[in-house]
């Protein structure tokens, strides 16, 4: 569920009443996404999205990335855009609530991931970091290498219920994949989204039709973004890799925009980091949601499997 406030008809009226949409014809609560309310608004102009942000969005954040939206959306990129409101403002407050309108993307994310649904994401990722070369500010990865060790300590040591000996054996992996993290200015950084999961990309008719959920979006390392992918794309029963689409991806990618020999050096130590990164926030999310909380946790040990799979022959795996 994502509808965490409610909106009284009077309250919407005025809110809408500062844009030049017209009138309200429909609203609804969209079921999907965990962390904001989003609500689908018709109105005479259209469609559009209407996003309160709940907590753990930082209120002093939205600006960037809602610039982040803008730019690369009027650059081309297939990404939700902010609606400017008469007075020239995107970011509003409503229900005491940050609060913006951004477009409606139409499309809906793919049912079953197949090698051309991956190259044709590729390409999406590869525009999305070219595009995003023009946007100067920048956003630290608030949940890069140096978070993970502190997102460990912070479990106190709950993962080896899931699985025995657990923190120890995250303890070794981070301090091993931290040796070997390039250093800074040594591969090209800019703009990532940081969380280019399934659900975060529609498709029509076979192609990438959209992009969604910047919240997680900074200023980081290019391949650490393609090295997210490649976790969350191509293992298709969770633990298996599946070369077919592993080459789907780096082959869309690079379609665009190529890996350096270095990048292509560094991507077995970043597919670790990105695995590490997902294991930890699911772990912390595993010990720290209440149990008869509505939202589905997701499970840790997916990407335990993924860390394992990588460890054992992340450079074969992937052809570099
Ligand atoms: N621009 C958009 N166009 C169409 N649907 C959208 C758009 N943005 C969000 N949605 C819908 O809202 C859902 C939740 O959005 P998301 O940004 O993933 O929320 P959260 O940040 O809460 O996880 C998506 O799965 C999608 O159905
Ligand atoms: N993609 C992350 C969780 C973030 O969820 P989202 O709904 O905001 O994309 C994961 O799978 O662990």
């Amino acid at each position: 569920m994502a509808v965490y406030t409610t909106i009284p008809p009077e309250r919407l009226e005025a809110f809408l009443a500062d844009y030049d949409l017209g009138p309200l014809v429909q609203i609804d609560g969209i079921a999907e996404g965990v962390e904001n309310t989003n609500y689908l608004l018709e109105t005479e102009a259209g469609r559009a999205i209407l996003t309160l942000y709940e907590k753990r969005v930082r209120a002093e954040e939205l600006p960037w990335f809602l610039g982040l939206m803008q730019h690369l959306s009027s650059r081309g990129l297939k990404c939700p855009t902010p609606v400017i409101a008469r007075d020239g403002v995107a970011l509003r407050s409503l229900m005491d609530k940050p609060a913006a309108i951004t477009t409606f993307l139409p499309g809906r994310p793919i049912a079953a991931i197949t090698p051309s649904a991956c190259f044709s994401l590729g390409q999406s990722l590869a525009r999305f970091h070219l595009l995003g070369e023009g946007f100067r500010a920048t956003r630290r990865n608030a949940l890069g290498p140096e978070a993970w060790k502190p997102l460990l300590d912070s479990c106190k040591g709950a993962g080896d219920t899931l699985r025995p000996g657990l923190t120890q054996e995250l303890d070794e992996a981070i301090a091993a994949v931290l040796r070997d993290w390039p250093r800074e200015g040594t591969l090209p950084a800019g703009q990532i989204h940081a969380d280019l999961f399934p659900d975060n990309v529609f498709f029509q008719e076979g192609d990438v039709s959209g992009l969604i959920d910047f919240y997680f979006a900074c200023t980081d390392l290019l391949a650490y973004d393609l090295a997210i992918c490649l976790n969350a794309w191509c293992f298709p029963d969770e633990a298996t890799p599946s070369a077919a689409l592993m080459a789907g991806l780096m082959g869309g990618y690079q379609s665009v925009r190529p890996l350096s020999p270095d990048e292509k050096a560094a991507l077995p130590v970043l597919v670790q980091g990105a695995a590490i990164r997902f294991l930890l926030t699911r772990l912390y999310d595993w010990v720290n949601t209440p149990r008869d909380a509505i939202v589905t946790r997701k499970d840790p040990l997916a990407y335990h499997h993924r860390l394992t799979v990588w460890r054992d022959d992340a450079k074969g795996l992937l052809h570099v």
